[in-house]
């Protein structure tokens, strides 16, 4: 009975709304589905597609990336409702409408719905309204030109050694671990101040040991804790320590041990601080060290503007936000570079003539980044970003209390009733096919060719503008068509960061080194029985597959499933 009145009456906000709507039997973020899918889905699945195919992709929000742009075919409009007895839900992918979600600032974010963020304290990307504006306040700051030098030396330095470690045989069985291991390490160094290259040079080797008392390293712990994202989350801390299944008790160690080194890094910095004479340090201010200082009483005696809790919560968010992401695009780049030999060879082309014979030590981010940026290297990882999109929906609110909030399509005003959470689903954006048609050869719809067809899709040439609106050289996609990192007061603080550290990887790694798929028979014997395929075309096929139904959301996109390529020198290889 409850169900039913519930649903009459978000029926009728949602018809008060003016949208299209399709009427879903439980809420994809109510606790109901949440806890009965792993038993419903199988007997959901099994029934005629034609009952479900409507609604039950809305339900799978973890299949977001590989629905793309399906569900608004078959709801008919880039925008609509999905209507169940647990509230509204408005999806779009509409470029007009994200860009209205993105820009009025009445909007907010469904912090109640992203608590789970919240393991160490409050955070920026889980939280709204003026306690999300004090945190972009406060570590804004960190991402001035200063840091992107620093970043674009540092990476160009760490991705040296990455390369110098994928070069060696079967590197690929750990190809995702080991950008991870790039990544963390290029956060660690400039967002944290915390490591040296010499600490990347023993984690790439896998020879780095806790230290002090500590039972797991600081990268283990980081990417245990990712692992068990969801275990940690949900079981106490209690439970999983007395857990008899090992991964629960790796899992309660990996959050402890992770726990210590924040606060070691706060207390750490807390101490420098106190010591520190402002006027002698010219080095641009890390996270931590804008987020401790506003957590500790100013001079004049006012009292701290952050609690401890929010002060450990925000570090731990910028480890999290700054690092997984980049390491997927980098590990999709790689592998989209190895099934698309020719695009490889026209972005190294571009590098040689860029860089020419500067040794790497001597690139700059003042000279090298946007000369970059704007060649192919820049149009290879903005068709990453759009194709792979690490976070496939951004998520928006109505404030609960408060007016409804109109949006304008096509000339027509739209009022969204307060307490409707708006999904803007970025992957489904950048595969629709007005703003982003396929490129003709990926008209394949063979078997080998699965959904989303990422592989088939990857042009970026797409980028490169030879007539018409130019800027910079590379196309500039209308507002709310290309939006990887979102936009508006909300959108990704790191975004900058990210391009640099991407745009400096790439660069280092394929200057000095190309990468392709790897066959049977030209290898040794190192590779199991069954790994290899036997042609180029089945090999490019299997990673074409591996790049579809192996890619998986969770925290972020990324892929599960192994790709044998090899790296080798670029001089062994013609050019
Ligand atoms: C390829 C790399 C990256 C992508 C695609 C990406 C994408 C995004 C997106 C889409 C959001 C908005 C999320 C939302 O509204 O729910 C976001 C937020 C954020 N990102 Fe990134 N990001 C990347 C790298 C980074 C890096 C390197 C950093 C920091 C060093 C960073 C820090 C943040 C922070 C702090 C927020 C929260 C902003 C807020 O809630 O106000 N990101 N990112």
């Amino acid at each position: 009975a409850w169900c039913l009145a519930s649903l009459r009456a978000n029926l009728s906000r949602a018809r008060a709304t003016g949208l299209p709507y399709v009427i879903l039997p439980c809420s994809v973020l109510g606790a109901p589905w949440l806890l009965t899918q792993p038993v419903l889905l199988p007997l959901l699945a099994a029934l005629p597609e034609s009952w479900t195919a409507k609604w039950l992709p809305l339900l799978l929000f973890n299949d977001g990336w590989h629905n793309g742009y399906e569900p608004f075919q078959r709801a008919g409009g880039d925008t609509f409702l999905a209507v169940s007895p647990g509230g509204v839900i408005l999806y779009t992918c509409h470029a007009e409408v994200s860009s209205q979600l993105f820009r009025d600032t009445r909007l907010g974010k469904p912090a109640h719905l992203m608590s789970l963020l919240n393991i160490f304290g409050p955070t920026i990307t889980s939280t709204d309204g003026a306690e999300s504006r004090l945190y972009r306040r406060i570590t804004a700051p960190f991402f001035s030109e200063a840091t992107m030098r620093d970043v674009f030396v540092g990476t160009v330095q760490g991705g040296g050694q990455l390369a110098q470690v994928l070069r060696q045989p079967a590197a690929h069985h750990h190809l995702r671990d080991l950008a991870a291991k790039l990544s963390l390490h290029i956060l660690n160094r400039f967002c944290n101040q915390a490591e040296t290259l010499e600490d990347l040079a023993m984690t790439l080797r896998g020879d780095d040991k806790p230290q002090g008392t500590h039972r797991m390293t600081y990268a283990e712990a980081v990417f245990t804790l990712l692992e068990n994202y969801m275990t940690i989350f949900l079981i106490p801390s209690k439970l999983l320590r007395s857990s008899p299944s090992h991964t629960h008790r790796q899992a309660a160690t990996a959050y402890a041990e992770l726990g210590r080194y924040l606060q070691e890094m706060k207390g750490q910095k807390e101490a420098e601080l106190q010591q520190k004479v402002p006027a002698l340090s010219n080095k641009p201010e890390s996270i931590p060290e804008l987020l401790v200082q506003s957590g500790l009483p100013a001079k004049d005696g006012s009292p701290a503007v952050l609690r401890p809790d929010q002060v450990i919560g925000n570090i731990w968010v910028f480890v999290l936000a700054g690092h997984e992401t980049n390491a997927n695009t980098l590990t999709f780049i790689i592998l989209l570079l190895a099934c698309y030999p020719v695009t490889q060879r026209a972005m190294q082309a571009d590098l040689d003539r860029i860089l020419g014979d500067t040794p790497p030590d001597q690139w700059t981010y003042d000279t090298h980044y946007n000369p970059l940026m704007n060649s192919f290297v820049g149009a290879v990882i903005n068709e990453a970003l759009r194709l792979f999109t690490v976070l496939p929906v951004i998520p928006k609110y109505v404030p609960p209390t408060g007016p409804p909030i109109s949006i304008t399509i096509d000339g027509h005003v739209h009022p969204l009733p307060p307490d409707t959470v708006a999904f803007v689903n970025t992957s489904a954006t950048h595969r629709h096919p007005q703003y982003w048609p396929r490129r003709e050869s990926s008209e394949d719809t063979t078997p080998r060719a699965k959904r989303p067809f990422a592989v088939s899709d990857f042009n970026p040439e797409r980028w490169i503008q030879k007539t018409g609106v130019a800027k910079h050289g590379l196309l500039s996609p209308p507002p709310g068509t290309f939006i990887p990192f979102s936009e508006g007061s909300r959108g990704c603080l790191g975004e900058r960061f990210a391009l640099v550290e991407l745009c400096a990887s790439v660069a280092v790694l394929f200057k000095s080194s190309s990468v392709r798929l790897l066959t049977r028979g030209e290898e040794g014997g190192e590779y199991p029985e069954g790994e290899l395929a036997d042609t180029w075309e089945a090999a490019r096929d299997r990673a074409e597959l591996a790049l579809s139904e192996g890619v998986k959301f969770d925290m972020s996109l990324r892929v599960v499933r192994n790709v044998p390529v090899r790296f080798e020198a670029r001089d062994s290889v013609s050019r």
